[in-house]
């Protein structure tokens, strides 16, 4: 019995035929026994497909009527016929190498073994006929005989009934041990052992039952064909087939047997092959997915390569018409159904020869050395050196590749902090235009930006102001930076690589956060409080006319700056805050610092200086009309909304008017109904109210500056009291050339507070200077008059200059400035003996000198020389990292390299040891220019803490 696999030698051609399991029903005729009964039948074929149970009994109406097959033979049907359309093609395979197998499925006494025998004639004589008409080719047939009895594999070719072991050979599959296989002789040579079987299965069944097949029988025939041609040379290929003709015991229940003792024994090893040989036809009817038990049964077991394996199968089954089988009929329709979905896979079974396979491997070996002499390697993996290298060339340039690109990144990062900076600068810068804006009663001057020529002298004289108000046409209220109009390349100076890049977190968030708490505090702050309001008319800066400076109309919060002393008040806080600044100059710019004086003072006071110095009490006669006290909202404000110097001068020129001096001041309460537009007036001093001046509010606080050479009107500023006199300003004498003033709110004037300077410092070991230095003083005293200085510059000055051994040089200073001064006043003056020198040309030459003395200390800002700054004023590294960021800040908004540099050191020295707020205060408008800068860093100096 072959295997599903190939036998050795054996090989299956590539051509498969896929088929399903042919199924025939065979109806036989009512036998004598069945007709005595006058049994009838209920089956009837309705065509060569298809039977119908045409049933009587209403019990049956359930069952199906039409059972559809390949083909249908009925009652009169011969046995040759069902071979022909039912068998033949499927057992004539095997003459074409397919394995093949023709069963015989029914009940007992239903013709099974009377079709077989037939069927197994017709095909035996077939395939000698073809045999015959092929005598080109040789036919080898061989033939075997099997019976399954009680399980027991009997060959009945074989005079001993000794049971044959089935045996699992891998190439062949299950074999049966010991079976007889007889090579036929001829066509008569298989009749006689058909017959021998016959009688052989016949002989043991009769023992145990005459009338029915109790056992299985298999016979089977081999073929074996070559061609003779070939066959000689020995390398020809043979095909090799065989077929089956299983005669399967009836497939009747062992109750319906009605059966006992042994028979009942047959009955079930019966029902078990059939039972195994259905389930294995079920499951291969449902496809070849998961078990099918074969091994369930030797039945199955032997023909487990003919259902569903190689080879081509057809099934007869056979069927009783009596209605007393009814049943049995039933159950081989349903079997007949499912094998007939069950489908097979045929092989043509070629046996190649050992020469031939011999030559067949020869060939194949050549052609393997062949390909593999044409095998061409891929690029760069025959060498595995090779490809090392190439690797690490790889490698490499990826390396290179990282640190380009970290570089790049390196880079690009810095640029972006950079970046930032400037940005978050300009936040800052916006965020103060908005406090700005906020401000009502903005006034604002139609002119045109045409900031080119103006705006670059402005950056020179007025750089101390951070904010100018223009208004474009048509474009109201627009804040220009005039400054933004002339940077150079030096706006970048501290971002050169000079300069270290800043480590940890960016300090420029702190700012913003300060930004917004300075934004807060300047409007809860602003509350009953008065400060200079200076009411001022429209001014026309630009000489084209083009641009005019706007001014709040209502004045804010400032820092007020006490003439003569160290101290600066800000008046609108709800407690009088004096604060007082050490003195201490050694830093070396101090022509521009002198410079930025003059314009804080020309701004803070507006006055032209046209005239010479008005006593105190000229002053007062004269007066300022519109010089008031009035409350403000922040000091910021105040400063934003000082007009540039160039306006005054501009005025003053056309008005050819006197100027005065700076060195009244006159306080203004507020008006009913709120914020009043104060301002100071700059032009006619005939308009000017002399009740005005030096006045303050009944209502606010007293402000009282008490100059000591009270007999020396030059520099004495006198302030009397308000019209109402609830308060009064009053001028006592001291030792020595101080100013002093004392801000007290809403005091009455019998407990009005006074306030003195702080003694100049002893100079006693240095006697000598000290007496150089008051004499300096006093010269320096007279030449502001002749000089008309303002009075804010002479307060700082005093305020700045005390005696200190290193103000000898700023002292130099300024006696030469003044000199220079006076003799351009003097060389001005025409034959008539009037003084044709201006404000403007005066400034302008101050301006020039300033400005060539800052050209002399501009260089870039190193590395080095900022540490030794800092180390000279003890910063630590944090502190000089925010400096750098406050810097770079400041230098968006200025150009002068000194007061940059003394900015951040201010900035510096806020950051480590006072307040931010103070530090935002500074930032955003109360950069008192150099003098406030220098204020706050003397007071670190002498550990005194500002009261901000
Ligand atoms: N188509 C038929 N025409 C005439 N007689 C038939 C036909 N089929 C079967 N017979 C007769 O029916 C009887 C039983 O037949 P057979 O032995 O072939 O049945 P069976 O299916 O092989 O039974 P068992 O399974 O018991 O061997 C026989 O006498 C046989 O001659």
């Amino acid at each position: 019995m072959g295997g599903e696999e190939p036998m050795r030698g054996i090989v299956h051609d590539s051509n498969t035929l896929e088929e399903t399991i042919r199924v025939s029903i065979r109806l036989r005729p009512l036998n004598d026994k069945e007709s005595a009964k006058n049994d009838s039948s209920d089956w009837e074929c309705i065509n060569n497909n298809s039977v119908v149970f045409r049933s009587t009994l209403p019990d049956r109406s359930m069952f199906p009527q039409t059972y559809t097959f390949d083909r249908v033979f009925g009652c009169d049907s011969t046995t040759k016929q069902v071979y022909e359309e039912g068998a033949k093609e499927v057992a004539l395979s095997v003459v074409n190498g397919i394995n093949s197998t023709i069963f015989a499925y029914g009940q007992t006494s239903s013709g099974k073994t009377y079709t077989m025998n037939g069927v197994t004639e017709y095909s035996v004589t077939d395939i000698y006929d073809y045999i015959e008409k092929h005598q080109d080719r040789e036919f080898v047939l061989k033939f075997s005989a099997i019976e399954i009895y009680n399980e027991a594999v009997r060959d009945l070719l074989s005079f001993e009934s000794v049971p044959l072991r089935l045996l699992d050979d891998p190439e062949k599959g299950t074999v049966v041990e010991k079976l007889i296989e007889e090579t036929l002789k001829d066509r008569g040579h298989l009749q006689e052992l058909l017959s021998f079987c016959q009688v052989q299965r016949k002989i043991g069944e009769t023992s145990l039952n005459e009338t029915s097949s109790r056992s299985h029988q298999i016979l089977r025939l081999t073929i074996e064909s070559t061609a003779r041609k070939l066959q000689k040379s020995g390398t020809s290929s043979s095909l090799t087939a065989t077929v089956n003709f299983v005669d399967l015991a009836g497939s009747e229940r062992a109750s319906q047997t009605m059966s006992a003792g042994t028979r009942l024994k047959e009955g079930c090893h019966i029902n078990r092959s059939l039972l195994a040989l259905g389930t294995v036809i079920r499951k291969l009817s449902k496809g070849r997915n998961g078990h099918v038990p074969y091994r369930d049964s030797k039945l199955t077991r032997i023909l487990q390569n003919s259902l569903g394996g190689n080879g081509r199968t057809a099934i007869i089954c056979t069927m009783s018409p009596a209605r007393i089988h009814v049943e049995q009929s039933r159950n081989t329709l349903l079997f007949a159904t499912c094998a007939k979905a069950v489908s097979t896979n045929a092989h043509v079974n070629v046996v190649v020869s050992d020469k031939a396979l011999v030559k067949q491997l020869q060939r194949e070996l050549a052609r393997l050395e062949t390909e593999m002499k044409n095998f061409k390697p891929l690029p760069g993996k025959g060498d595995s050196t090779a490809l090392l290298k190439e690797k690490e060339l790889v490698i490499e340039q990826m390396d290179k590749e990282i640190r380009e690109l970290t570089r790049q990144r390196d880079l690009a990062q810095y640029r972006i902090e950079n970046l930032l900076y400037s940005v978050g600068e300009d936040m800052i810068f916006k965020q103060s235009e908005n406090i700005v804006q906020t401000v009502p009663d903005l006034v604002d001057l139609d002119v045109d930006v045409d900031v080119d020529l103006d705006l670059h002298s402005y950056n020179s004289s007025l750089k101390t102001f951070d904010t100018f108000y223009v208004q474009e046409e048509n474009s109201p209220h627009k804040v220009v930076d005039p400054l933004l109009f002339s940077f150079s390349d030096e706006d970048n100076f501290l971002l050169d690589s000079s300069t270290p890049e800043l480590a940890g977190p960016d300090p420029y968030n702190d700012w913003e956060e300060i930004a917004q708490r300075v934004r807060a505090n300047y409007e809860d702050s602003c509350k009953d409080v008065q400060c200079i309001e200076l009411e001022e008319p429209k001014e026309t800066l630009n000489e084209n006319g083009n641009l005019s400076l706007a001014r709040l109309e209502d004045s804010e919060e400032k820092m007020v700056s006490i003439s003569g002393t160290n101290q600066v008040v800000f008046p609108q806080r709800k407690n009088t805050e004096i604060i007082t600044f050490d003195e201490d100059f050694t830093y070396s710019g101090f022509v521009p610092k002198t410079a930025e004086t003059q314009k804080t003072l020309n701004c803070i006071v507006n006055i032209y200086p046209s005239e010479l110095s008005l006593s105190a009490k000229e002053t007062t006669k004269s007066g300022f009309q519109n010089l008031k006290l009035a409350r403000s909202k922040s000091c910021l404000t105040v400063l934003l909304t000082i007009p540039p110097p160039s306006s005054w001068i501009e005025k003053a020129e056309m008005d050819q008017k006197p100027q005065i001096v700076g060195s009244v001041v006159n306080f203004s309460g507020p008006e009913e109904g709120g914020w009043r537009k104060r301002g100071l007036r700059c032009g006619n001093m005939d308009t000017m109210d002399s009740q005005s001046v030096c006045s303050h509010s009944s209502e606010a606080k007293t402000l009282q500056i008490i100059d000591e050479d009270d007999d020396d009107n030059t520099s004495v500023v006198n302030f009397s009291p308000e019209k109402k006199g609830k308060g009064k300003a009053r001028i006592r004498k001291r030792s020595g050339s101080r100013l002093g003033m004392i801000w007290k709110k809403d005091e009455p004037e019998e407990s009005t507070q006074e306030f003195y300077m702080e003694e100049a410092p002893d100079f006693e070991s240095d006697s000598e200077w000290i007496l150089e230095f008051q004499d300096q003083q006093r010269e320096i005293i007279e030449l502001w008059d002749a000089c008309n200085v303002p009075l804010a510059h002479r307060s700082y000055f005093f305020i700045l200059f005390k005696g200190d051994p290193s103000d000898a040089v700023y002292m130099e200073v300024e006696l030469r400035r003044l000199f220079f001064i006076r003799e351009a006043i003097s060389r001005s003056t025409d034959a008539s003996g009037r003084n044709t020198i201006t404000q403007a040309s005066s400034l302008k030459a101050l301006n020039r000198e300033r400005d060539m003395l800052a050209r002399r200390i501009k260089k870039k800002f190193t590395v080095k020389e900022r540490d030794e700054l800092y180390e000279k004023w003890g910063i630590d590294l944090k502190t000089k990292q925010r400096s750098i960021q406050l810097t770079r800040m400041l230098w968006s908004r200025t150009k002068d390299m000194e007061h940059i540099q003394e900015s951040a050191a201010l900035v510096a020295k806020l950051i480590g040891f006072v307040d931010s707020d103070q530090v935002s205060r500074e930032m955003f408008g109360l950069s008192f220019s150099l003098q406030s800068l220098h204020q706050s860093s003397f007071s670190r100096r002498r550990n005194l803490s500002l009261p901000f």
